[in-house]
């Protein structure tokens, strides 16, 4: 809902051609365009990053997966601005941020707290610092991986082994990657001193090498497929040059959901006498992919590592002697040392399992399977607190939404006059068939919530949020929540200023701060 108030006037008109002619009038909020400004060079309407957001917002909700990606990581999350909207996505439950860099990470462990609102549905996110080239194993069951202007800033090697890291290693439902686009770098004065490009990035790509760059990923990992388009269209005349930044989009083929890897739920298998495996391509578990009889393999059901028998105690070896091949039902003393073997190699000093003396082996892998490996720190991890809604809230929700949808569409049907509708509660209890069919219950629901109702409809006054939502929606983005939002919003009438803000609550973008 968020998104869509927010990001729906822009996003949705990404794909129109520009303005020919760049006028004042009142809809100009609403169009995607570009313009020179003499001193400042290009200017994008609106401000380029809200639409590199509405871009990839966009990609996040098409209705191919929209409410489907749980679980979403965003490389290179710096300032915590995206997954503050990530965090209002369809469907989502855990949200990861991983940042190779320190102090914004402090930064935004501040923010996370501060717009503490209760939710629907539980809400995990968990920023990590660390490399975006690493598998760090939490990554495991990731449905969508996200890294907006991020790519440019990395070496050329940890690029590589990036690619490795998603589409081999995570292998996602969908994966989205914005980047510079050099072809425009022409438009912006500031750059031709620095060989037109951004001095803190190691490349920037023409559309044509960032197409190259992404078929051949797609060559390599051939279960996924990949479209690229611009974002930002620059000022007319430009269309040559494409836009400033490009997005590609990459969509799984086949897509197996990995479940996090869980030490709880952990089978153990011994093995004796197996042979090795014939193919690297087959990620589940099974006997004949068990490297040898030296091994232990452990797996959840989804994936598996290996772990060398002689690791553990001279007791625990025995057992897992006798228990051989056919055994999953190994003793709770063994089960127990795996699992306390296990934490104590994902806790060891440099968090990375323990290198030396191979303990892990995957036979995807190799030595050192990556599963086990804990490359990131967390540096915050922070549950959303939230609250099954009652009934009536539902019954609410899903009336006030109607309310609001038909009064967006102008409905003439139930309108008296331009401010003013009468709403059948027969209407209205269409809209909440699924939760109840007690007209009266409804009614007296409705009544008590302040809305009035005689006789048999609803009678609604349109309030001033329609008005001023379009007004306030780019200050919201521009403003990114900071204090001077209150100061913004002071000066504008207590009428607006009230209904915005109920506005807001009820979309939740509201943080605490500025509720108060
Ligand atoms: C231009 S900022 C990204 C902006 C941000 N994604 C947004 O939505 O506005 C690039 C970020 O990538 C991070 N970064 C650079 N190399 C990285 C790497 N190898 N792994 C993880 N993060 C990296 C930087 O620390 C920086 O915060
Ligand atoms: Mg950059």
């Amino acid at each position: 809902r968020v998104l869509n108030t927010l990001l729906q006037p822009y996003y949705k008109k990404l794909n129109l051609t520009f303005k020919e002619n760049v006028s004042e009038d009142e809809d100009s909020d609403d169009q995607v365009f570009a313009e020179f400004d003499d001193e400042k060079g290009v200017i994008f309407y609106p401000r380029m990053y809200v639409q590199r957001y509405a871009a990839v917002s966009d990609c996040l909700m098409d209705e191919r997966w929209n409410g489907q990606l749980e679980k979403v990581v965003d490389f290179g999350y710096h300032d915590m601005s995206f997954i503050k909207y990530l965090k209002e996505v369809p469907g989502i439950k855990h949200v990861l941020g991983v940042d190779i860099e320190t102090i914004p990470l402090q930064c935004s462990s501040l923010i996370l707290g501060c717009d503490e609102h209760t939710r629907e549905n539980p809400l995990k996110v968990t920023l990590f610092q660390g490399n975006a080239a690493d598998p760090d194993y939490r990554l495991i069951g990731c449905d969508a991986v996200i890294a907006i202007e991020m790519i440019e800033h990395m070496l050329p090697h940890d690029l590589e082994r990036f690619v490795h890291t998603v589409f081999g290693f995570i292998k996602p439902r969908i994966v989205i990657l914005t980047t510079p686009n050099a072809d425009f770098n022409i438009l912006f004065k500031a750059l031709e001193n620095n060989g037109l490009r951004r001095l803190d990035h190691f490349f920037e790509w023409s559309r044509s090498q960032f197409n190259d760059w992404c078929s051949n990923i797609v060559d390599r990992y051939p279960n996924y497929t990949v479209t690229c388009k611009g974002i930002g269209p620059g000022p007319p005349d430009t269309l040559r040059l494409g836009c400033c930044s490009q997005l590609a989009l990459f969509v799984a083929k086949v897509y197996h959901k990995q479940n996090d890897l869980d030490l709880n739920s952990l089978a153990v298998v011994a093995c004796t006498d197996v042979p090795r495996p014939t193919s690297l391509s087959d990620m589940t578990c099974s006997f004949d992919c068990i490297p040898d009889s030296s091994m232990l393999c452990l797996t959840d059901g989804l994936n598996c590592s290996t772990l060398q028998v002689n690791k553990f105690s001279k007791t625990t070896q025995s057992l897992i002697a006798k228990n051989k091949i056919d055994s999953l039902a190994y003793t709770r003393e063994v089960v127990d040392e795996i699992k306390h073997l296990t934490r104590m190699l994902n806790f060891n000093k440099d968090g990375c399992g323990q290198r030396n003396g191979c303990v892990w082996h995957n036979f995807n892998w190799g030595e050192n399977a990556p599963y086990w490996n804990q490359y990131y720190k967390v540096v915050r991890d922070y549950s959303h607190p939230f609250e099954i809604k009652s009934e009536e809230s539902l019954i609410l929700d899903a009336i006030s939404e109607e309310i609001n949808l038909l009064i967006d569409s102008d409905n003439v049907q139930y309108a008296l006059d331009v401010d003013k509708f009468e709403i059948p509660i027969a209407h209205l209890m269409e809209v909440v068939k699924h939760i109840t069919n007690d007209t009266n219950k409804v009614k007296d629901l409705l009544e008590w919530n302040g809305y009035q109702v005689v006789d048999d409809v609803l009678i609604h006054s349109r309030l001033v949020v329609d008005t001023i939502s379009a007004g306030l929606e780019e200050d919201e983005w521009l403003d990114n929540d900071t204090l001077s939002d209150n100061a913004t919003y002071v000066g504008r009438s207590i009428i607006k200023y009230e209904s915005y803000a109920r506005s807001c609550r009820k979309t939740r973008i509201l943080p605490a701060s500025w509720t108060a």
